[in-house]
């Protein structure tokens, strides 16, 4: 195959001339002098090659076709500087190249076409898309029309694109619609959209599997789809965490050329059902206060955040809880070994192995047999009990604009295990220290009143079982709240599925009662602190405080290729072997 794709010839580009190959996975051209010195070398990997136009071909702002018989367009990936010290933003490079016959201008065009074709067998052909026209500045739809969609054109790929008219419209779409033909599902929108797509598609996944989702237990199915995220939210801590820059067209670009990135995934679960997924944050304390108070205020936009940050650590609020833990196997990695998950992650790699035992390809999506914990003895579970500022778990390092290094910088995308960070009762300033030393690359858990545990399980509960006794201090209307909630949590588990989530008016119901029911924070004024906290979960609070929750290993998959080392990689326009050497010499 590879020698059937080899190609080499002299082209043009301008009035200079190149030597150009095409060796099967590069696609490489050197300036040759009139002395046939050569000179700088130009190399991109036929997987990160775009597209291949006859012709002289502009995309962006517009297309322009000037159609030559003896030209071709080459159009790649180009990196540049994020400006930060981890990430990458690409770029859609394109070079356009004069041949001295037509007959050698089409054998470039068909050998660049099939060497994509070889090479980058998971490019999508089709996609579905769902664009929510009021996330984040409410640009999604100028994002996708200006951004993406020339790029998808140019790439070959067919897109359904649906506009959303209301929340969860993506989710009860990927639960009951036809998705024959799709190869990825895209959303344009921030956190709470990558949230509808997650829950859609596992769900969809194990409804198909005949698998119930509602029993911790059970090793779920991963899902045969990939997910594409277009940023277009208010924070895209997702999009951040996996691609490390919050950039439409470096996403776009990650999509097309079909990268591949696995994702853990905690499942939440009360009294014997599924509550939620989370890939970033499920947090009880703190976390979940400023969301609580951060509701009241929507109308400030994402000023919320730093209004009631600001309230509820004034607040100085602790909780009691009992935290369970089972811990992952210590040999393979620790949250303050330093490292980071980047692109290409050695310990991601060994978990694959470990997660996948039975496939001779590890990790694939479509492996039959998925033995997450079977292989596993189960461990010991470790119970602490005590007063928490917050207890937080985390899938990933949770990074983003204001976080650069994340809740958990040494967090793994996809090992199978999440970070436990237990904040014990502490001075109020001391407390500022470590909320502080997130926006800097200060270590958070260098703190004497800091825990970090790396985890499979997790299992909160109220001292003494004291969980209807807290939500009577929250309110009145939080036992009936409580009892509906049982009801549709009952429902849930005798379905078996998600199924419930597309009731939605109920659920819309529940979620606005339980909004009135959530630990109220009236500020400094107030005499007697709430006895419990709620949960947030990526962003949603939860109806429960006595929660389960377990880490499912890489059970989705994003078109991304987690963080690319901007040190590491050089920074050129073009790759060139200068490029290929620091690669080599990173690995
Ligand atoms: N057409 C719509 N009308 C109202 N809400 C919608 C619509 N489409 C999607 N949503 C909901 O809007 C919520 C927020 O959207 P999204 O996550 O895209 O933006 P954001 O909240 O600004 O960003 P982030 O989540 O990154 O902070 C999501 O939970 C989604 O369910």
């Amino acid at each position: 195959m590879e020698t059937d794709l080899r190609l080499e010839s002299s082209l043009w580009v301008g009035n200079k001339r190149y030597l150009a190959v095409l060796t099967g996975w590069h696609f490489k051209w050197t300036e040759v002098d009139k002395k046939n010195r050569q000179k700088k070398t130009f190399s991109v990997p036929v997987a990160e090659v775009v597209g291949v136009e006859e012709g002289r071909v502009e995309i962006l702002p517009q297309k322009l076709v000037e159609d030559t018989d003896k030209d071709f367009t080459v159009f790649y990936v180009k990196r540049s500087s994020s400006g930060g010290s981890y990430g990458l933003l690409w770029r859609l490079g394109r070079t356009q190249f004069s041949c001295p016959s037509r007959v050698l201008r089409d054998q470039w065009i068909n050998h660049l076409r099939s060497a994509l074709k070889t090479h980058s067998p998971l490019r999508p052909h089709r996609l579905l898309v769902f664009v929510n026209p009021f996330g984040g500045k409410r640009k999604g739809r100028q994002i996708y029309h200006s951004l993406v969609a020339p790029l998808f054109e140019l790439a070959g790929i067919s897109s359904h694109v649906i506009v959303t008219e209301r929340a969860n419209q993506a989710r009860d779409h990927l639960l009951k619609k036809d998705l024959t033909g799709f190869d990825g599902v895209v959303c344009v929108g921030g956190d709470g959209m990558f949230s509808e797509i997650l829950h859609g598609l596992i769900g969809r996944t194990q409804q198909e599997a005949g698998l119930c989702e509602n029993d911790p237990a059970v090793t779920l199915q991963p899902c045969p789809l990939h997910i594409g995220i277009i940023p277009a939210g208010s924070t895209d801590c997702v999009c951040h965490a996996t691609v490390g820059v919050i950039d439409p067209v470096t996403s776009a670009l990650h999509i097309i050329i079909g990268d591949s990135q696995p994702l853990d995934v905690c499942s939440v679960h009360h009294a014997s059902a599924l509550v939620r997924y989370s890939v970033s944050l499920v947090g009880y304390g703190f976390y979940g206060d400023v969301l609580a108070e951060s509701e009241k205020h929507r109308w400030m936009g994402p000023l919320r955040y730093d209004y009631s940050g600001t309230m509820v650590y004034l607040s100085n609020r602790s909780y009691s809880g009992v935290v369970q833990y089972l811990p992952a196997d210590p040999l393979l990695s620790s949250p303050r070994d330093k490292t980071r998950c980047l692109s290409g992650c050695s310990v991601c790699s060994r978990s694959t192995e470990k997660l996948f035992p039975n496939t001779s390809d590890s990790g694939s999506l479509y492996s039959s047999h998925y033995s997450q914990f079977s292989t596993d003895s189960e461990g010991e579970w470790v119970s602490v009990e005590g007063r928490f500022r917050c207890v937080s778990l985390t899938c990933m390092s949770s990074s983003c604009a204001r976080s650069p290094l994340g809740l958990s910088p040494s967090a793994h995308l996809a090992d199978g295990t999440g970070d436990l960070i237990l904040v014990w009762d502490t001075h109020p300033l001391a407390f500022l220290k470590f909320l502080y030393r997130h926006t800097s690359t200060e270590d958070q858990f260098d703190l004497p009143f800091v825990e970090v545990h790396r985890v499979k399980a997790v299992r909160f509960s109220l001292p003494g079982g004291r969980e209807e006794e807290g939500h009577e201090e929250i309110g009145g209307s939080s036992s009936r709240i409580d009892e509906e909630e049982r009801a549709r949590v009952d429902a849930v588990s005798r379905n078996g599925s998600q199924q419930h989530l597309a009731e939605r008016d109920m659920r819309q119901e529940v979620t606005n009662e339980q909004k009135t029911a959530t630990p109220f924070l009236c500020g400094l004024c107030c005499k007697k602190a709430p006895a419990v906290s709620v949960w947030n979960c990526d962003g949603e609070i939860l109806p429960f405080t006595e929660i389960l929750c377990k880490i499912h290993g890489q059970l989705v998959r994003l078109y991304a290729r987690g963080i690319e080392d901007g040190a590491a990689i050089h920074n050129c326009t073009v790759e060139t072997d200068e490029c290929e050497r620091r690669r080599v010499l990173n690995k």
